[in-house]
């Protein structure tokens, strides 16, 4: 027995981020993107411009060092730079980055066993130098980070990044693309594990291929993509966004059923919007079922928009992060 959950207009509406008078780009949430390999700039941009657009005070892409270009170019307002400092330490043992990862972990004061860790909390202090791309191991502002948008799903360096996002950055995650295959390894499996046993927020954003991917090893059944949703949510301690014409969104109790779609998105690059959108709500503090409800009501608003002028064959990805503004009007 599956319980469904239903948001009213009025309900989804009220999930709207305002900004307050006293807002500066940071309180307003930082969004850190590690998306976008050599093959895949385009998925970078699209879900930071996405993010831009859908609150998020100041939003960074840490990209491959061939995509550098291409998304300084898609908008002067975005903080880029290459990931390879991040990528030399997601290569590195876990053991390693383990040690590198203790503050994040180390008693509150001296005495205190660490909850959760309490090996890792016994590691050497600073033993690896943590990425600036990972932020701070106590966050002073929001934050949310993104991986995967524009990852290749079998690349090992993929993998790494992924298993070092999901490590060390204490704040929600959002995996998407490319870095979904990740999760069901050993390693990606045990940091899901534990981020859920430390409430850290982990959202999943799946199409039906990547959720199927997904439930393999699992042997999870994929006919019924709702059911889908909630055993992955459960099975992997997340939230899950399966999308598709009807998309499910899922906290392992209840599944939330989002049907206003337009065929006009079944086009490249639109997931890799709603990814974008999705992490900037995040960042902004909304629950995880929550910024999904929001994310894929305006996404789907946006693309109703953009659809009528343009045509359901004509929209392209880019004309859904432009019709951002006009979905959040519809629904004020
Ligand atoms: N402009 C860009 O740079 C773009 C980059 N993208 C990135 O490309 C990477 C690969 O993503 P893809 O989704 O293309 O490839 P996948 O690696 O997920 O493979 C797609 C395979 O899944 C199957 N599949 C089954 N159901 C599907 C469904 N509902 N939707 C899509 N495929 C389904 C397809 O038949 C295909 O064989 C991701 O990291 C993604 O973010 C894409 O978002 C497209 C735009
Ligand atoms: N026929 C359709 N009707 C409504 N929405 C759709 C349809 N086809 C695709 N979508 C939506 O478009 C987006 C496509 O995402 P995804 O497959 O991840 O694309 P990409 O990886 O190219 O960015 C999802 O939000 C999905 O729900």
């Amino acid at each position: 027995m599956r319980r469904t959950k239903k948001y009213t207009l009025e309900q989804v509406a009220a999930l709207l981020p305002w900004p307050d008078d006293a807002a500066n780009k940071y309180s307003r949430g930082k969004v850190t993107l590690v998306a976008g390999c050599a093959d895949y700039p385009g998925a970078a941009c699209l879900a930071a411009t996405a993010s831009q657009r859908m609150g998020a005070g100041y939003t960074e892409v840490v990209c491959a060092p061939q995509s550098v270009s291409a998304v300084r170019a898609a908008s002067p307002s975005l903080v880029v730079r290459a990931w390879d400092e991040l990528a030399a330490y997601a290569q590195l043992d876990p053991d390693e980055r383990g040690a590198a990862m203790a503050p994040l972990v180390a008693p509150a004061a001296p005495g205190l066993a660490a909850p959760h860790h309490p090996a890792r909390s016994a590691r050497p202090l600073y033993a690896v130098p943590r990425p600036k791309a990972l932020g701070p191991a106590r966050p002073k502002h929001p934050l949310a980070f993104l991986v995967g948008s524009g990852f290749s799903a079998d690349d090992a360096l993929s993998a790494q990044l992924t298993c070092a996002v999901l490590d060390g950055a204490a704040a929600p995650v959002l995996v998407d693309g490319g870095a979904l295959d990740a999760l069901t390894s050993p390693e990606g499996r045990l940091l899901l594990r534990r981020r859920f046993v430390d409430g850290l927020p982990t959202v999943i954003t799946p199409h039906a291929g990547e959720a199927a991917r997904l439930a393999a090893p699992l042997e999870l059944p994929t006919d019924d993509p709702a059911q889908l949703a909630l055993l992955l949510s459960q099975a992997y301690g997340v939230t899950a966004m399966v999308k598709g014409p009807t998309t499910y969104i899922s906290d392992g109790e209840t599944v939330v059923r989002m049907s206003d779609g337009t065929p006009a998105l079944a086009k490249a690059g639109t997931g890799d919007v709603l990814a974008g959108m999705t992490a900037a709500l995040l960042a902004q503090k909304l629950a995880p079922v929550d910024a999904c409800v929001l994310a894929a009501t305006l996404h789907a608003r946006a693309a109703q928009a953009t659809a009528k002028r343009l045509t359901s064959i004509c929209v392209v990805a880019e004309d859904v992060v432009a019709a951002i503004p006009e979905a959040i009007a519809s629904l004020s």
